[in-house]
C-alpha cells in the first residue's frame, strides 16, 4: 500500500475495500465485530452485519433494549472491526454512534423478509434470559397470529439502526515477515463527512 493510492475520506476508501471484499466472495464480509462500553461491565463486543454506509457513517440495525442498545445509549463510544481473513485486511473503526432516524429505520425493516420481522416482535427483550427453546418458540408463534392477515408488519418500536459516526479508521494488510502495511485517517477537525482527516502510516 501506499499513502499516495489513498482516498482523501477514509469512507472512499473503504467502498474500494468493502467492494474488494465482497467481489473476493468471502463469507458476510459485512459481519463487523462491535465493541460498547458499559458503565460496570467495561467493554463487550458481538457481531452485527453492517447494512449501509456513505460518508456520515456506517449503518446497522438492533434492538434498542439489547444490551448492545442499552449500552450504547449510555455512552455512544463504539469501535467496529470488519475481519476479512481471507484477503488478509482488516478494517477498523472508531467513534461515536447515533440512532437513525425512524423513518430510516422503517425503510431497513421493510426489506427483511417477514421471519426475520416476526423474530424482531418475538425478541421484544434481546439479551435477557429465557427459559428455554419453547418459551422462545411459544413467543414466535404468538408473533405470527398477532401479525397474520396483515401484509406488512410494522417495526417494532424497540428496533432500529444506528450509525457509526467515525473519527479514526484504520486499513490493515498484511504482508510478509508481520512487516503489515497500516494506514489511520483521524479526524483533525470538521464532521466526519465533510471535515480534514489526517492520514499516518503505523509501524505494524
Ligand atoms: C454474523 C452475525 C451477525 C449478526 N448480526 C446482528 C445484527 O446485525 N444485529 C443484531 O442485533 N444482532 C446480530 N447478531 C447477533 C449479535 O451478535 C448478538 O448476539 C445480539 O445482537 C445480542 O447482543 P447484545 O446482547 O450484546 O446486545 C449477529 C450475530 C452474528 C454471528
Ligand atoms: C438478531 C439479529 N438481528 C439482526 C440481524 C441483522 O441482519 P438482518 O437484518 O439481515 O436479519 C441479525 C443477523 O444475524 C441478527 O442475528
Amino acid at each position: 500500500m501506499r499513502r499516495t493510492g489513498l482516498c482523501v475520506h477514509p469512507l472512499d476508501q473503504f467502498h474500494i475495500w468493502f467492494t474488494w471484499a465482497h467481489n473476493a466472495g468471502l463469507a458476510e464480509p459485512n459481519a463487523m465485530v462491535l465493541a460498547t462500553v458499559e458503565a460496570d461491565a467495561g467493554v463487550r463486543a458481538r457481531t452485527v452485519l453492517l447494512k449501509g454506509y456513505d460518508r456520515f457513517g456506517l449503518r446497522f440495525f438492533t434492538n434498542y433494549g439489547s444490551r448492545k442498545g442499552r449500552a450504547l445509549d449510555a455512552d455512544p463510544a463504539a469501535s467496529a472491526v470488519l475481519p476479512w481473513h481471507p484477503i488478509r485486511r482488516q478494517v477498523i473503526i472508531g467513534g461515536s454512534v447515533e440512532r437513525l432516524s425512524a423513518e430510516e429505520s422503517d425503510a431497513y425493516f421493510r426489506t427483511r423478509p417477514r421471519g426475520s420481522q416476526i423474530g424482531a416482535w418475538a425478541s421484544e427483550h434481546q439479551s435477557s434470559v429465557v427459559a428455554d427453546r419453547a418459551a422462545l418458540d411459544e413467543g414466535y408463534a404468538r408473533a405470527e397470529r398477532r401479525w397474520a392477515g396483515v401484509e406488512e408488519v410494522p417495526r417494532p418500536p424497540y428496533w432500529g439502526g444506528y450509525r457509526l459516526r467515525p473519527t479514526e479508521v484504520e486499513f490493515w494488510q498484511g504482508r510478509r515477515d508481520r512487516m503489515h502495511d497500516r494506514f489511520r485517517y483521524v479526524l483533525e477537525s470538521g464532521s466526519p463527512a465533510d471535515g480534514t482527516w489526517r492520514i499516518d502510516r503505523l509501524e505494524p
